[in-house]
């Protein structure tokens, strides 16, 4: 059956282990994470077979054995694809030219943020171009908890310690943005810059939504669905997924085909289903991970929604935690 999820489709930081950690010591069954993560700002480590940890900075129990235990058996997971681009605006094929949001993209990401006000967000990962990135911006000045995006750098020593945090109480207030190529937008080769509607129209509309949609059939010298996958859900299992296991909420701002893979990997659905399945601009989706599974949750409606807040408890304290913060 093919899964549509456009419209009504689905909706800290943290600590520092050891390096001798072993991610068996607080999961029942360890990740085996090829990890290079190195955030020494907000020192977050890990290396391969260990747990990606964020933390902690907000856990008063930092550096002792109860800072290692999981969070929470429970988190949540926001997707949101970049609001419009000049690009989409101009109905050109973009892949992975870095052009940024039009006026309409910056209010379609600021909507975002709205509804996503009261859900909780610990990191957030992006991808490296520009859209994405001012969409998780845009969407965080709406959020209540108030807490600062700050862009990791760690592509040198340098940027490493020219960015350094040395206050604790800032670091507390501030949510870590990594941002990976992997997330990116499928690279959509030849047709980059090509007007969408002038591509079918010159070599026909089946070809054209064969190139945009199948999922093994690559457009001329680009990236096919399968290899966007490739990369984009093995940095998933390997990046992200491990700060949901231990408790950690996370937001990732990306693109429709990275994330139309993301999606596929999370509902499980079959290469044929994903071909019917569109994400709009700027829409927040929903998913719990929790006992190792994600249950998509919907998109929700707006901050003074209940709606999407009876679907776990923990999102209905931390809404009551955000609530009572404000009164006072
Ligand atoms: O041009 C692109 O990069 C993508 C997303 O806008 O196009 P498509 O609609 O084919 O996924």
């Amino acid at each position: 059956m093919a899964t549509v999820v456009s419209h009504q489709a689905i909706g800290s930081i943290v600590s520092h282990r050891p390096s001798s950690f072993k991610a068996s010591q607080f999961l029942k069954e360890p990740l085996n994470v090829p990890m290079k993560l190195r955030r020494k700002g907000f020192k977050i480590e890990a290396t391969a077979s260990q747990i990606p940890v964020l933390d902690t900075v907000l856990s008063p129990s930092k550096n002792t054995p109860q800072a290692f235990k999981k969070k929470s058996n429970e988190a949540s997971l926001i997707l949101i694809r970049h609001g419009e681009s000049l690009w989409n605006e101009k109905n050109l094929f973009t892949g992975c030219v870095d052009v940024p949001l039009t006026e309409k993209g910056v209010a379609e990401a600021i909507e975002a943020g709205k509804r996503i006000s009261n859900i909780p967000v610990d990191l957030i990962f992006t991808s490296s171009l520009i859209r994405a990135q001012m969409t998780a911006m845009l969407a965080m000045t709406q959020h209540r908890c108030k807490k600062v995006p700050i862009i990791l750098h760690d592509e040198s020593e340098k940027a490493q310690t020219w960015s350094h945090v040395f206050s604790e109480e800032t670091r507390k207030q501030s949510i870590p943005v990594i941002a990976a190529w992997q997330l990116n937008e499928r690279m959509y080769g030849e047709l980059q810059g090509l007007n969408k509607k002038e591509t079918a129209e010159r070599y026909g509309t089946e070809q054209v939504h064969e190139w945009r949609r199948s999922y093994h059939i690559p457009p001329p010298k680009g990236e096919s669905l399968e290899m966007c996958a490739e990369r984009a859900v093995a940095y998933f299992e390997d990046n992200i997924q491990p700060e949901l296991a231990f408790g950690n909420n996370v937001m990732i701002a990306a693109h429709g085909n990275s994330l139309r893979s993301i999606i596929m990997y999370l509902d499980k659905l079959t290469s044929q289903e994903v071909t019917s399945l569109e994400l709009s601009t700027g829409l927040p989706l929903l998913y719990i991970f929790k006992d190792r599974k994600f249950m998509r949750r919907g998109s929700p409606v707006g901050p003074t929604e209940a709606g999407v807040y009876a679907y776990t408890k923990r999102l209905a304290q931390y809404r009551q935690k955000l609530d009572e913060t404000l009164l006072n």
